[in-house]
């Protein structure tokens, strides 16, 4: 197993646009970590920057959302990146606030939103 950190990227629908944008612009840093994404997200982080070591679970509605909550449960998650649609109604809404619900009970760095996420970043490079 690699013993790189791994960091959780997933997007709402509405999102998608600036996660793909966010990972091409961060590839070089983003390139130190294991990946892993819900299954569009992942697809679209990976048509972005092919170079990167993502792993795509299966789509947020279809489960995605709760296989990163069980990967963090488990501590094999060390950091999530959820750029979040706070204006559509979601079927698995659910799904959504348990696993932020789990960022926070294991007490894992969590960016909700673009702005957050720069910073991981920001602070990644030291
Ligand atoms: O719905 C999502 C997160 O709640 C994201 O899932 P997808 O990346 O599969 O679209």
């Amino acid at each position: 197993m690699s013993d790189k950190q791994c960091i959780a990227l997933i997007a709402h629908d509405l999102k998608k646009d600036d996660m793909a944008d966010f990972a091409r612009a961060h590839q070089a840093s983003l390139a130190k970590f294991r990946i892993v994404a819900t299954g569009t997200t992942g697809g679209r982080v990976l048509d972005a920057a092919p170079n990167l070591d993502v792993t795509r679970l299966k789509s947020g509605p279809l489960g995605g959302d709760q296989q990163i909550g069980a990967m963090i449960a488990t501590g094999e998650v060390d950091m999530l990146i959820f750029f979040i649609d706070p204006l559509s109604a979601l079927p698995h809404d659910v799904d959504v606030k348990a696993l932020t619900r789990l960022a926070t009970v294991y007490d894992i760095p969590m960016a909700l939103n673009r702005a957050s996420a720069e910073k991981f970043i920001d602070f990644q490079k030291g």
